[in-house]
């Protein structure tokens, strides 16, 4: 019996092995270059989970700026050029979301982070006219909507801070609580106490969450893994958070006053819109808001805050360039005065800091993936629908190809003679196209403001010494190990 079902075994692998073969010399398609990799769990087992970026950097480095890999059951294609990025991105074929577990099985297309077609294109566009239309509304202080909260945190953290002067501090409870409340106000129209049980528990799931998101995570890419205990243990925490999130959602959005028709923020201004459409609701269903809104908290949150904590980190590294920005600051600003909207485009050598800082440690360095949504062929190869479309960030921002010395840290290289910004079209932290960051505005001045106070009113060092050479920690966004930083007034 033994020897019959080893028999049976050898015909059917030696059937498989023999299809497969076939298969494979008849398929004429050109397929990109790229590894061996093994069956249902592809490249996975050689990714350095601690480190993705730099496995497929030494892909990239053999097989070049465009090739394929499985990953597990998501075939990929890595690419590395920006300018095809760029033009690929303005496609619509190419503008799906990866087939990842988190997308569908977790959000099942909902959102905008996770979203395609008629409700991804309802929604962005509804949320971008919001957004512009609260950049346009002026407060009493004169400052417009968006700014004037973003101050309020950037006060909040600056007042912090001064409880700290002189001793070594962790910033991360204080940036997320003053940054999560900026979106929180933004997106709700709430600002929570630093021990408001909620906001305490939401920040929980934001940390958590996005470890477990992580794009290399191997539940995306073999969701039958959810069985396992480990993965169970994972998906609980994950769907549990989004069902608790979504009851609180609901309670803010039932608190609106939906007859108002001017709206302070998102979740008012989907109220007044569910309030126009009169149970005609198309794609603004409930489901679908509480999707948004927790896709514009998580997304606005993580990203500010990681790529300011990197910018502090390397001030402290950099001490003459932290000199430079506060002499500039000096001049635009002074010392007493508050940073305003107007002075931030002549903070010239601050913005260059943060474009080099986010090129050389970009907190998304395997950018945010999108998928084919059609069978196409790219640079004449055959790319079948549902591949995964990966912009490899890191590898464009540090390709002797495209800038000169890569690996320095140089934020001159962002200056012009005559100290204009320069903003080379390869150079995409919040990517490109059709699907570009819908925050970056948002992003952008909360970085800058956020900043600008800190050298503003504080020198910064470090309590230890940080290695920039050792890797960083990577979940969804690579964030710099703990550090714990010493700021002291000026
Ligand atoms: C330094 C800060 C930020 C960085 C580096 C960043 C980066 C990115 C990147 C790379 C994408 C992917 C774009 C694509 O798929 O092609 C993205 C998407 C997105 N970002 Fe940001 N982001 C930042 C801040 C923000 C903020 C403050 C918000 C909201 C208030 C936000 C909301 C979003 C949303 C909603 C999407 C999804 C867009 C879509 O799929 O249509 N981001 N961001």
């Amino acid at each position: 019996m033994e020897l019959f079902s080893y028999f049976n075994l050898q015909t059917l692998f030696i059937f498989v092995f023999t299809f497969l073969l076939v298969f494979h010399l008849l398929d004429r398609k050109k397929r990109p270059p790229g590894p061996f990799c093994l069956p249902i769990v592809g490249y996975l087992p050689f990714i350095n989970k601690e480190a993705p970026y730099q496995t497929l950097l030494k892909l990239k480095e053999k097989y070049g700026n465009i090739f394929a890999i499985q990953m597990g059951f998501v075939p990929t294609l890595v690419i590395s050029d920006p300018y095809l990025i760029k033009r690929l991105f303005l496609m619509e074929a190419f503008c799906g979301r990866a087939p990842l577990y988190l997308t569908f099985g977790i959000m099942q297309g909902y959102g905008l982070i996770c979203s395609e077609g008629q409700i991804w294109r309802d929604h962005r566009k509804f949320v971008a006219h919001v957004l512009r239309n609260l950049g346009k509304y002026k407060t009493a202080s004169g400052r417009n909507l968006i700014e004037e909260v973003i101050i309020n945190g950037v006060d909040d953290f600056v007042m912090d801070l001064r409880h700290n002067t002189g001793q070594p501090v962790n910033i991360t409870p204080y940036l997320r609580h003053s940054i999560g409340n900026i979106v929180n106000e933004l997106v709700f129209g709430v600002t929570y106490k630093m021990e408001d049980e909620t906001w305490v528990y939401l920040q929980h799931l934001l940390d958590e969450g996005f470890k477990h998101v992580a794009v290399a995570g191997p539940l995306n890419f073999l969701p039958f893994l959810r069985h396992l205990p480990k993965f169970k243990k994972t998906m609980k925490f994950i769907l549990e958070g989004k069902q608790k999130t979504h009851i609180h959602y609901e309670e803010i959005l039932q608190s609106i006053d939906s007859d108002k028709h001017e709206y302070r923020n998102v979740a008012e201004a989907y109220m007044i819109e569910l309030e126009k459409k009169r149970g005609n609701v198309g794609t603004f269903t409930k489901q679908q808001i509480y999707h948004v809104l927790a896709d514009l908290f998580g997304a606005g949150t993580d990203t500010a805050m990681t790529t300011i904590k990197w910018i502090l980190l390397y001030m402290t590294k950099y001490p003459d360039k932290q000199e430079r920005i506060q002499e500039e600051l000096d001049s635009v600003v002074g010392r007493n005065n508050d940073v305003q909207m107007g002075d931030l485009a002549k903070l010239r050598y601050l913005e260059a800091f943060t474009m080099e800082v986010q090129r050389i440690n970009n907190i998304l360095p395997l950018g945010v993936p999108h998928s084919c949504t059609e069978d196409r062929i790219v640079e004449g190869y055959y790319v079948k629908k549902g591949t995964m479309i990966l912009p490899f960030l890191w590898a464009m921002n540090l390709d002797p190809n495209l800038w000169k010395d890569p690996e320095n840290f140089r934020p001159e290289r962002f200056l012009d003679e005559y100290n204009n910004i320069i903003k080379p079209e390869f150079f995409m932290p919040f990517q490109t196209g059709r699907r570009v960051c819908l925050g970056e505005d948002i992003g952008k001045l909360t970085i800058s403001f956020f900043v600008a106070a800190v050298l503003q009113n504080f020198n910064v060092t470090l309590k230890d010494d940080y290695d920039l050479n050792e890797n960083a920690e990577y979940g969804f966004t690579l964030v710099p190990r703990y550090y714990e930083l010493i700021p002291t007034c000026r």
